[in-house]
């Protein structure tokens, strides 16, 4: 792989039975590769020998260079710099800076100097306007310090290094490989998205991040991993990490009893072992109150025995535990509890075919007279419809941050395509009806992202049940806004892309994706509509409560 030719040495190699390439002064033998090739082996024949970093750029995108790389390469040009700068592109899309390695240490220098959250942190990232918070394009945010800058930078390298490369070959096989989701726990990933402190009396001391000291942990932290996973573009695989375990696991935590954590929770946190929240059932989806899984107590006080149904349950299908929501009494939200039910007899999951989120095993549950042990009761009887309200905060807060970063992969793929692709004589950037697409989706996207890092700054500062009252309306309408954010982001980014963002995989691959995955995020965690409504009715009792003159 470290060997080195010169042009002429690769020109050598012109013929279908011996095929180099080269792009971006790394040399490839595509000798054996140009008849899996997707594009057509003629193509690469036509190229052989040559340097061909144009024509590669004009079809595909940074993923198909990291997937394929250590397979292909055989060397570089003499003439390649040795300490060449990480960017993988050959020309950064014009518009875009590539941040200097000047800049950049004059900006750690501003970061290590002094811990005040005010100062610019280091900047990562391709600096393209819009496509990243601006607190990591060198702006002046409150709400962040190094421990963020640090944690930000390490997920980051993690997936694209290891995770975008694959991603697309995950979403198409419907699941992601089981090490990767240990991994999350590998890292300390998983314990430090509870919507709490980090719970480290349930963690091993080597596995939990190393950049930020633990009791410093806080909500955005929370929000930095979650934006940098959905950052791959796929819902399903955002899902597949943390959609289950992000809304099943915070009740245990909250209102588990204490042998229950100790026997559970370490296995979870690891990444051993999967939990899943099940609340939705074919008949009662936002209307939690009216929920009919019956669970009911047998004659020697012993154990719950639960009988119904939940469908759309994200991850049911690899979950260990099921954080589920039955009937234990009368009618109404008054008779519904929050049991943890362990995978056992009489509990039988099926994957269930969906529009989107493929890789995040939606699936169907039945329960046929499962024997559950009271212990695994989660806070009191009939009380479980205000632990269910209280997670939803957290479902939505982390709905939210996803579907904000794929509204901004739907605009920086936008941007970046807008630049190479040409039509009638000129980049696609250059018509004013591009750039307008582009201006509706970024003002969309800032406004919306301003909003949230306040309502996480509230949530850091508000006890739980005052954010409960007071910011589940906010939240509501921020996950609301969010949403149709999405949708829009995804059709604009749809229209730029044209036929390649109809097509599955390649260039427009990561916006088709999620063209299909905006229904998931729209609907579940509180449809646009109830949300909207909510927002209003929540917001205004409470004003009202506390106060409000009208
Ligand atoms: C290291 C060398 C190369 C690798 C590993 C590679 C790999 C791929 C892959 C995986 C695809 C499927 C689409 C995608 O996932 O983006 C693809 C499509 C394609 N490739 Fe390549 N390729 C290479 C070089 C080239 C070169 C040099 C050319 C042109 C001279 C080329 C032209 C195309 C075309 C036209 C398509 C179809 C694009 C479309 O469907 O819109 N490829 N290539």
């Amino acid at each position: 792989m470290s060997k080195t030719f010169t042009v002429s040495d690769v020109a050598s190699h012109n013929k279908p039975d011996n095929l180099y390439i080269i792009v971006d002064q790394d040399v490839y033998d595509l000798t054996k590769f140009q008849d899996d090739h997707p594009g057509g082996k003629k193509i690469l024949q036509r190229v052989a020998g040559k340097d061909a970093s144009k024509q590669f750029w004009k079809y595909h995108n940074e993923g198909i260079l990291k997937k394929y790389k250590a397979k292909l390469q055989v060397g570089s040009l003499d003439t390649k710099p040795k300490q060449e700068e990480k960017a993988v592109k050959a020309e950064p899309a014009p518009g875009t800076v590539q941040v200097k390695p000047a800049a950049d240490k004059a900006v750690r220098q501003i970061a290590t100097k002094t811990e005040e959250q005010s100062e610019p942190l280091e900047q990562i990232g391709l600096q393209i306007p819009f496509a990243d918070p601006n607190s990591v394009q060198g702006y002046h945010s409150p709400y962040y310090n190094s421990t963020h800058a640090a944690l930000r930078a390490e997920v980051r390298e993690w997936i694209e290094a290891e995770i975008e490369p694959n991603v697309t070959e995950w979403d198409e096989a419907k699941r992601v490989p089981e090490e990767i989701y240990k991994e999350m726990g590998r890292r300390g990933y998983l314990a430090g998205l509870l919507g709490i402190h980090y719970p480290k009396e349930y963690v091993n001391k080597d596995n939990v991040p190393k950049c930020v000291p633990l009791d410093q942990w806080d909500l955005f932290h929370e929000l930095i991993i979650t934006d940098e996973i959905s950052r791959t573009g796929s819902g399903g695989f955002v899902w597949n990490l943390i959609g289950g375990y992000g809304i099943g696991c915070p009740p245990l935590v909250k209102f588990g009893k204490k042998s229950l954590k100790d026997r559970v929770l370490p296995g979870i946190l690891a990444g051993d072992k999967r939990i899943c929240l099940a609340i939705t059932e074919p008949d009662a989806g936002s209307d939690v109150a009216n929920l009919t899984c019956e669970a009911k107590l047998s004659e020697d006080g012993k154990h719950y025995i639960v009988n119904g149904e939940k469908k759309w349950i994200t991850n049911g299908i690899w979950s260990d535990y099921f954080t589920t929501a039955v009937r234990t009494g009368g009618e109404g939200a008054g008779g519904v509890s929050l049991l943890l039910i362990e995978r056992t007899e009489g509990v039988s999951t099926r994957r269930m075919d969906c529009q989107g989120v493929w890789s995040s095993g939606t699936t169907y549950i039945t329960f046929e007279d499962v024997k559950v042990p009271v212990e695994n009761l989660l806070g009191k009887e009939n009380q479980g419809f205000r632990a269910i309200m209280t997670n939803f905060n957290h479902e939505r807060i982390g709905i939210i941050i996803q579907c904000l970063r794929f509204s901004r992969v739907c605009y920086e793929e936008s941007v970046k395509y807008a630049h190479k692709r040409r039509t009638f004589g000129k980049k696609l950037y250059d018509h004013p009806v591009i750039r307008m697409k582009l201006a509706h989706m970024a003002r969309q996207i800032e406004a919306s992202y301003n909003w949230l890092e306040n309502l996480i700054y509230q949530c850091e500062k508000m006890g739980e049940t005052e954010a409960m009252l007071r910011l589940g309306g906010p939240i509501a309408g921020l996950k609301a806004q969010s949403t149709l954010t999405f949708e829009f982001c995804a059709r604009e980014a749809s229209q730029i892309f044209g036929g390649l963002s109809y097509s599955r995989g390649g260039q427009g691959g990561k916006v088709e994706r999620l063209y299909r995955d905006v229904r998931a995020y729209a609907i579940p965690g509180g449809s646009e509509e109830i949300m909207l409504d909510l927002s209003m009715r929540q917001s205004l009792r409470v004003a009202k409560a506390m106060g409000m003159k009208l």
